[in-house]
């Protein structure tokens, strides 16, 4: 049989279209983390594009003043911020620092890259936790604390990724935390829906770009050329895709959807077989020699 005989899922509309009515997020603003590149910037185009005005959060200033630059070309206001989401206190300026308190945050910003376990340092398992779990947590503390303070509605959504449910090995520590991430949908839910605070979870498959860091890029290109065709979709994702995902959960039409993480992967995640593929060990797939020679 031929590789990719089969039609897989079909391709999404272009770039441009949207579900949701136009002027959907008119006169509301959405603070966006790691909003100056990849997915981040997908998301924030998305929500542009439907009348948002758009808070985006980096640590490189460049960066986010192109995709401030791009994104301001759609209609709306758009602040960039530098912060580190590791830094409390530097969060708490960029929310005083807003034109308004933003209506709906996305935790979109993550560290990652593939190493072995036994080869990550102390450091190494630092850096990607404190970014991905607990910058995660001090911006939605914020973000919540605020509108509890105010009164007012507002929407988390936090992406994720799908090993928070299977492991990820060759990521213990990006796994470790997006199940963290995962979890904090399910409990932050659950405390602030009194308060009209909704907080959902959104994971995207395979989405390569070219804003990715070399470490995941360059194993993705070493590690197999033909990406599509180990999909069940047999495609990948394209970025719209996960935009029109996140403008939909903060939508008035999921008012009633809270705790929820919605995956946006062609089903990749469900794939098994009843006889797997050999196993190859993590060293191996990275190109590794034995621990410790
Ligand atoms: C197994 C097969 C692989 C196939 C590939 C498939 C790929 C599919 C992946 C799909 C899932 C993708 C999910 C994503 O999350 S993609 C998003 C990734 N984006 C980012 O990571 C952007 C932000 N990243 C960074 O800023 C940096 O990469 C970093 C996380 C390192 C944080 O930067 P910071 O400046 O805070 O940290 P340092 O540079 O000081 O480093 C801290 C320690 O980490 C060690 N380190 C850094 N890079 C690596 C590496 N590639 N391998 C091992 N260790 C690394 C560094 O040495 C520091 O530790 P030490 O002080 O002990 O040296
Ligand atoms: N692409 C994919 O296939 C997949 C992606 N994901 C998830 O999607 C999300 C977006 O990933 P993607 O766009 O691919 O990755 P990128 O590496 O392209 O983007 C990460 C963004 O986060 C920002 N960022 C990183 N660290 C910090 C920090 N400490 N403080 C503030 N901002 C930070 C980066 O900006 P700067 O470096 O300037 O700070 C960058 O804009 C992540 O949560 C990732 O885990 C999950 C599964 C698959």
């Amino acid at each position: 049989m031929t590789e990719n005989a089969y039609p897989g899922l079909p391709s999404p509309p272009p770039l441009g279209a949207s579900a949701l009515p136009p002027g959907t997020y008119e006169g509301h603003t959405v603070l966006v983390t790691g909003g100056g590149s990849g997915l981040g910037k997908a998301i924030a185009t998305e929500f542009a594009r439907l009348g948002a005005d758009l808070v985006i959060v980096g640590r490189t200033a460049d960066r986010l003043k192109a995709a401030q630059e791009e994104l301001g070309a759609l209609g709306g206001r758009v602040t960039a911020s530098v912060c580190d989401i590791r830094d409390p206190e530097r969060i708490a300026e960029v929310f005083d620092a807003a034109p308004v308190l933003p209506d709906v945050l996305v935790n979109n910003a993550a560290a990652n890259f593939p190493v072995p376990a036994e080869d990550m340092s102390p450091n190494a398992w630092r850096a990607v936790v404190d970014i991905t779990l607990t910058g995660t947590w001090f911006m939605t503390r914020e973000f919540g604390r605020r509108h509890l303070a105010a009164g007012t509605p507002g929407s988390v959504i936090n992406v994720g990724a799908s090993y928070a449910w299977t492991g990820g090995p060759g990521f213990a520590h990006s796994a470790a935390a997006k199940a963290g991430v995962k979890n904090l949908v399910e409990t932050l839910a659950v405390e602030w829906a009194p308060y009209g605070i909704q907080v959902n979870g959104l994971v995207p498959g395979l989405f390569p770009h070219a804003d990715l860091p070399e470490a995941i890029r360059g194993n993705l290109e070493r590690t197999d050329d033909d990406k599509a065709s180990r999909q069940p979709a047999l495609r990948v994702g394209q970025a719209r895709e996960l935009g029109w995902a996140a403008t939909f959960l903060a939508s008035p039409y999921a008012r009633f959807v809270s705790g929820h993480t919605m995956v946006v992967d062609g089903a990749n995640w469900q794939r098994r077989n009843v006889v797997n593929a050999p196993v190859v060990p993590v060293r191996e797939q990275l190109g590794r020699g034995p621990y410790g020679q």
